[in-house]
């Protein structure tokens, strides 16, 4: 039996996320909170002829509890979206209250679930969710994760239309580390799965690292104020999910990029942390996973030198994305 809940159920991302958890033949219990209009999302998916049972939460009435009860994993794409214009950092000072209430309701009602944080700036929700973790003394950083996948997904199909076959996108594989937002998105192209054709031009190397970079930016503009990436981010987040849940189930060897706690497991996260050459908190890097969370955090391997100036200027925004989520929280009472 797996239940999982959506947090911001009704939203862009919420409402397809919730539509492919329910064709997941894994998810057993569908838990769907949001401000409005769960009841008719609940309703609607209800009628689809898989195992999940479906039920729809709002605030009145301890719905936010009464969602997240029994909850296993908790995916949370609720808040605002970027408006042309807008980095996603831009976003923090509604979605980190969001977020910041949001994870009280899961240290209170599901502390052993796992949390898959996609609201932006994933950034700093990420450390805001670990802090309040934290004050309810039910932090474990193996269960923490930042929903980075968008950016791997990206990476697969840009490479693919790169070397002229998108039907290869599925099985192009490239590790993007780092973080979830403009330069703190590394993709270590030297090491995708399909090499990039022999001689592939400078310029067209940072063209197209660009564009994994900034592909937020593309649909954000494509949708001329009417939000960012909902689809194939609900595509990204469902992935992922699954892959924890398979990992839940007991399959072994499952490895997908996300954004966690560098304590998740120590002798890796620490290992990492020389080779970014920093102290830092939170990165993102590929993940192996398990029934507990992260098994381990694997190692960037051999970057280029280009990547190692990208890897060098990311560093400073991830630390100040980092730290403002972490004295977001600080000493305030929860
Ligand atoms: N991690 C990633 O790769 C990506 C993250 N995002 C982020 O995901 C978030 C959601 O984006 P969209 O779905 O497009 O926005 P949206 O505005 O379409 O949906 C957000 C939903 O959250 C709900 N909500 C607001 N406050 C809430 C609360 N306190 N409790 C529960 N629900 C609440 C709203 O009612 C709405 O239904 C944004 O912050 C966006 O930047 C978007 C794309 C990719
Ligand atoms: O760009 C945005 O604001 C949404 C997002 O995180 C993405 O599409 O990667």
């Amino acid at each position: 039996m797996v239940k999982a809940v959506v947090l911001g159920a009704a939203g862009g991302i919420g409402q397809p996320l919730a539509l492919l958890l329910k064709a997941n033949p894994l998810v057993t219990e569908l838990g769907l909170f949001d401000i409005v209009n769960t009841p008719g999302v609940a309703a609607d998916l209800s009628h689809i002829s898989t195992p999940a049972k479906v039920e729809g939460y709002l605030p009145p009435d301890d719905g936010l509890k009464k969602a997240l009860t029994g909850a296993d994993i908790v995916v949370i794409p609720a808040g605002v979206p970027r408006k042309p214009g807008m980095t996603r950092d831009d976003l923090f000072k509604i979605n980190a209250g969001i977020v910041r209430d949001l994870a009280t309701g899961i240290a209170t009602t599901a502390p052993k679930a796992f949390v898959l944080v996609i609201s932006n700036p994933v950034n700093s929700t990420v450390p805001i969710v670990a802090e309040v973790f934290k004050k309810h003394g039910v932090f474990d950083a193996k269960r923490l994760f930042g929903v980075t996948t968008l950016d791997v997904v990206r990476a697969s199909t840009f490479v693919a239309e790169v070397l002229g076959d998108l039907s290869a996108a599925p099985s192009v594989t490239v590790p993007v580390v780092g973080g979830h937002s403009g330069v703190t998105i590394i993709p270590l192209l030297s090491q995708s799965s399909k090499p990039l054709p022999s001689g592939f031009a400078s310029d067209k190397l940072e063209a197209l690292t660009k564009r994994v970079q900034f592909g937020g930016d593309e649909v954000v503009k494509a949708k001329d104020g009417a939000g960012s990436a909902t689809l194939s981010m609900a595509y990204a987040g469902a992935e992922f999910a699954s892959k924890v849940l398979r990992a839940l189930k007991g399959e072994k060897g499952i490895v997908a990029p996300s954004y966690v706690h560098l304590s998740a497991e120590k002798a890796s996260g620490d290992a990492l942390k020389k080779e970014i050459g920093k102290e830092l908190e939170y990165f993102s890097a590929p993940i192996e996973l398990g029934p507990e969370g992260v098994v381990s955090i694997r190692p960037l391997g051999t970057l280029t030198d280009y990547e190692k100036g990208l890897l060098s200027a990311a560093i400073p925004e991830l630390e100040t994305n980092i730290e403002k989520g972490v004295s977001f929280i600080g000493n305030s009472k929860l």
